[in-house]
């Protein structure tokens, strides 16, 4: 990433419609190199979509967006959680990784990247875990599925719901982790780390910005 870049994203009227509804309506919203941005919004705001968006997994209708000063899907050093699992059941979280590792070998990627066993043992799991994902706690399954993320080591974290299925104590230790993984030095600069959460009080105290969306518009971008 270019030293001189000021922010990891910029989204300039971004709309995404799904037939006649608008998921996003003209939304203008930038995120600064090196923050923890904390996206808020009820229920069908608008939070995914935009996430989506900014990973390149979904092509807005019209606004422009510039991910890492490229367009979306083109950055290297851009990982994204969804918050659907995207981890297989029957495997265990290091056969998980593993494959996953395989992926981000690809020429497409940023050719960094963290072990699998590292990984998982930055979010608190342990490598020589034998069951399978499917029988794990839905908490340590977030976990896995963070770490999945986090293998690829990206200078640009999208998060979404990184703390749903977590006890108050669990969520802090993760929210913890995310917090020194921003510290990590990266060959590609700053790290920065947008996440979309419902547990707001957990992460208003450390976030840098807060953008609230609510039905598609954002209402507040504060920092
Ligand atoms: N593929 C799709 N097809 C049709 N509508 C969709 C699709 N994806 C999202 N939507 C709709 O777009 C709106 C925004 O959805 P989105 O998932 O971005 O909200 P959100 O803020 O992330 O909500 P939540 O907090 O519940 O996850 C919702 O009304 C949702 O039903």
């Amino acid at each position: 990433m270019d030293a001189e870049t000021q922010f990891a994203v910029e989204a300039v009227r971004v709309s995404k419609l799904y037939d006649t509804f608008a998921a996003l309506r003209h939304a203008t919203c930038n995120f600064a190199t090196g923050g923890l941005h904390l996206i808020l919004g009820e229920n069908g705001a608008g939070k995914s979509t935009l996430l989506r968006i900014i990973a390149g997994l979904s092509t807005p209708n019209a606004g422009t967006v510039r991910v890492l000063n490229q367009s979306p899907g083109a950055a290297k050093g851009v990982a994204y959680m969804s918050h659907a699992p995207m981890l297989y059941d029957e495997m265990t979280a290091m056969e998980n990784l593993s494959y996953f590792a395989t992926l981000y070998a690809e020429p497409n990627s940023c050719g960094c990247s963290i072990s699998p066993e590292m990984a998982l043992r930055s979010v608190g799991l342990d490598p020589h875990l034998t069951r399978p994902v499917g029988n794990l706690s839905q908490g340590m399954r977030q976990r896995a599925s963070v770490a999945r993320a986090l293998m690829a080591d990206p200078v640009l974290l999208l998060l979404d719901e990184p703390f749903s299925n977590m006890d108050v104590e669990g969520a802090r230790q993760m929210l913890d982790l995310l917090l020194d993984f921003k510290t990590w030095p990266s060959p590609l600069g700053t790290r920065t780390i947008l996440l979309t959460t419902h547990q707001a009080d957990l992460v208003l105290p450390v976030a840098d910005t807060v953008t609230r969306i609510h039905r598609g518009a954002v209402v507040v971008d504060a920092a």
